[in-house]
């Protein structure tokens, strides 16, 4: 049994940053990682770290947009007419024979435009023979033709460091043959619960026990947020199980705790940190998640979060999300706020902003936000369906049902700025 110490000075003074201060903070203590050199089809939801130059123009050469005959656009001045069909050329093909005056050649679409060609007709609008094609209508010079480089010229720009990699950015880099990009490396995340009623999850459970449901819950907003997570288990409330476990966490580039951050007994965490780096701060103006403990040790940044459950998955959200995000690079680090019209209404009667789980839809045009329920920051039930989290200033405030508050969208696009 640990002696029951006084409380350190850092703890009796309650010092309780805002939200926003402390997300400074945290941030401001956090660089994105150096670049790594990726196969292109491994840098899918990365954040580029170099420009992207087109080396070539695509298309590479001037080709046909249709399945038709390639012609000179003179010889349809007077239709309809019958122009001689010298050859065939198929997509991947490059024909050796020239059109000329009076002469067709039959061009799948995708292939290279024939010398002497200035325009193709589809076939739609001919009759074709296996000698002999006979055009029904002008052809305008260039028609169906695409030329080299109407979307992309050798030399342009297309792409700068910062640029996140999705679906169409990689269709641009494959198009232009970078097989591998120099890509912001993605953080590896050490999670790590502690407490000796915490076991694992497949584990019968004895008496006073619960299972740790938080490893898995943040391995899996870890991943969502971009991130690559391992789960170190957990550690049990000795200082020395505690060194032991953020030995091998001091590896990675960012540990998360659960737990042991509040003044209980055994809430070590901080004292940790304290003992192997330096802890920043330690109390947040909120509920759920008052005790959330940032600092580093050993130089690695540690966002201890609370241990009970909802407080552990709203304080991520609000705080380890945008580390991970500033980690890879991005710049979009924070969810909108947007204003949401409350159903249900919202008593509070802490004087901390509180973050209350709803669901937030679109009603006739309003975005309305019912709550999900009981708030208990032990109620995991709280966060299911939960897409949004809705605000209750500090002091005590109550929002009646129908009245407005503003709502952070959990499962919207990230925005460059808190608002
Ligand atoms: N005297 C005070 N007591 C508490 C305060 C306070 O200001 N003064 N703050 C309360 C608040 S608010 C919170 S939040 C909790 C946070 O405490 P800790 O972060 O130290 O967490 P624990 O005490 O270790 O655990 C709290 C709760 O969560 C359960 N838990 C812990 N780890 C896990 C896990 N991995 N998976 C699932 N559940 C977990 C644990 O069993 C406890 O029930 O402190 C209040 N107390
Ligand atoms: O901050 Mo605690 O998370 O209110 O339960």
């Amino acid at each position: 049994m640990p002696s029951h110490s006084p409380l350190l000075t850092y703890e009796r003074e309650s010092i309780m940053l805002s939200v926003e201060e402390a997300l400074k903070r945290i941030l401001a203590a956090i660089t994105p990682l150096e670049s790594v050199r990726l196969p292109l089809q491994d840098a899918f939801d990365h954040i580029l770290a170099q420009e992207i130059i087109a080396h070539d123009d695509n298309p590479p050469f001037a080709n046909s947009a249709m399945d038709g005959f390639a012609l000179q656009s003179q010889d349809t001045q007077h239709t309809p007419v019958r122009l001689k069909v010298i050859g065939d050329i198929a997509a991947g093909h490059v024909s050796g024979q020239t059109v000329t005056p009076g002469t067709a050649m039959r061009i799948m679409t995708g292939a290279p435009v024939p010398p002497g060609a200035d325009a193709v007709i589809q076939i739609e609008l001919t009759n074709p023979s296996d000698e002999w094609v006979e055009v029904l209508q002008p052809v305008l010079r260039g028609n169906n033709i695409r030329p080299a480089g109407e979307d992309i010229q050798k030399g342009q720009k297309l792409l700068s460091p910062g640029d996140l990699i999705g679906p169409w950015e990689t269709g641009i880099l494959a198009t232009l043959g970078y097989d591998h990009v120099e890509v912001i490396r993605k953080p590896r995340v050490a999670i790590l619960g502690t407490g000796d009623e915490v076991v694992e999850i497949s584990a019968e459970l004895q008496p006073g026990q619960i299972r740790n449901s938080n490893s898995y819950l943040l391995e899996a907003a870890v991943r969502k947020a971009g991130g690559i997570p391992t789960r170190l288990g957990i550690a049990r409330d000795t200082v020395e199980s505690l060194r032991e476990k953020l030995n091998e966490a001091i590896t990675y580039d960012l540990i998360l705790t659960s737990g042991g951050v509040s003044v209980g007994d055994f809430d070590l965490v901080k004292d940790i940190m304290q003992e192997q780096g330096e802890m920043n701060f330690w109390r947040i103006n909120m509920r759920p998640g008052k005790p959330v403990a940032f600092g580093h040790i050993h130089g690695v940044p540690l966002l201890g979060l609370p241990g009970n459950p909802v407080s552990s998955a709203v304080t991520f959200e609000l705080f380890g999300r945008p580390v991970v995000r500033k980690l890879q690079g991005h710049t979009r680090l924070y969810r909108p706020q947007i204003e949401v019209i409350v159903a249900d209404g919202v008593q509070e009667k802490a004087q901390r902003r509180h973050y209350v789980r709803a669901h937030v839809s679109l009603e006739q045009g309003r975005f309305v936000a019912h709550t999900t329920g009981k708030q208990g920051s032990n109620l995991l039930t709280s966060l299911l369906n939960a897409n949004a989290l809705v605000i209750v200033p500090e002091g005590g405030t109550q929002i009646l049902p129908g009245q407005p508050a503003r709502a952070l969208m959990l499962d919207w696009p990230e925005v460059e700025t808190l608002e």
